[in-house]
């Protein structure tokens, strides 16, 4: 779409036809990013965007701030009358932007697609709550690589039993990511733990310093790095004596995750409320 329309509350946008979507955090990396490329995919357009109060970035032009030139959507920090006039959310701000977000999704009955990470469990309860009646698709990683990584992760940790391999778990991004470990190494984490059929939380060991002691069986291991641009480096190391198997993903452009929420988005028009996942989207659960 060049020419996005802006709606008005009580306007009928349960039509057929390019799907509108409002982007949260309008002005931020991937704010940007979902801007040019909603801009760029047929059969969605821009119906909103919303900055945090106070940001520098309201009331300027979405298209402008994201590089695509003028798009008649101005960046405001009143979601509701905007969340109301569309039929879709994309949301990669913060835990508690998101919950607040995931609440007026809920009342407005529109889909909400989540890629924040570092919510906690108190934030993913409310965010299950809000998928009562908000259609929900929250993923650590939008892509289609890593989410297929996290297929071949759970069949290597099936396959590959704790007595012979030993599974670390290494991450690496940019100077500006306030999470750790990222929401991808996470997902991977949780793909190994249910190929083992083990739960994470009980298993996890976020990072070594000083006299650890040998490594306990079963246990699964992050490592984070963060430095420079790096947009997004996963890999999971399968160690045994003698061999070490490793699953990786390097994301280099942010387009790829821009264009698995926008795919979620259009999977989720329809659906009934509920929380799923980028799994349940790309058809890797089946
Ligand atoms: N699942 C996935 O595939 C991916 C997930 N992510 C995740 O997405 C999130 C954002 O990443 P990134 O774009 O790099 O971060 P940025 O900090 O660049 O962007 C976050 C944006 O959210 C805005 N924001 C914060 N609070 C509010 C609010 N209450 N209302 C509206 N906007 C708000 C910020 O505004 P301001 O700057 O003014 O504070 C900022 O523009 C992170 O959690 C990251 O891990 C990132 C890439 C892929
Ligand atoms: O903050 C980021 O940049 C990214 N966050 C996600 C994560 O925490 O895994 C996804 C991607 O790796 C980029």
């Amino acid at each position: 779409m060049s020419e996005a329309e802006v709606f008005s509350p009580g306007d009928d946008v349960s039509s057929s036809g390019d799907m509108g979507l409002v982007v949260v955090g309008a002005g931020g990396r991937m704010g940007q990013t979902l801007i040019r490329a909603i801009h760029d995919i047929d059969g969605v357009r821009l119906a909103g965007a919303i900055g945090r109060p106070g940001s520098p970035h309201i009331g300027r032009d979405a298209g402008e701030v994201a590089g695509v030139g003028l798009l008649g959507v101005s960046i405001t920090d009143d979601p509701l009358p905007v969340f109301a006039a569309a039929e879709g959310v994309l949301d990669f701000t913060t835990p508690a932007a998101t919950v607040e977000f995931a609440m007026l999704s809920a009342q407005a009955r529109i889909v909400h697609v989540i890629g924040t990470t570092g919510c906690s469990e108190a934030d993913d309860e409310k965010i299950r709550a809000a998928a009562r009646h908000a259609v929900i698709v929250k993923s650590g990683n939008m892509s289609f690589g890593v989410n297929l990584l996290a297929v071949l992760v759970e069949k290597a940790a099936k396959a590959l039993g704790p007595d012979d391999f030993d599974i670390e778990i290494l991450e690496m991004h940019h100077k500006h990511k306030v999470d750790a470990p990222s929401g991808t190494a996470l997902l991977l984490g949780e793909a190994a733990a249910e190929g083992r059929g083990i739960d994470l939380a009980s298993q996890s060991v976020r990072g070594r310093d000083g006299h650890t002691g040998a490594r306990e069986n079963g246990t699964i291991g992050f490592a984070t790095l963060r430095g420079g641009s790096v947009i997004g480096d996963h890999s999971v190391i399968l160690a045994g004596t003698g061999e070490r198997i490793t699953l990786s993903h390097h994301a280099e452009d942010r387009t790829i995750f821009a264009r698995g929420a926008v795919k979620a988005a259009l999977w989720a028009r329809g659906r009934k409320p509920g929380l799923y996942s980028m799994r349940d989207v790309l058809g890797l659960n089946e």
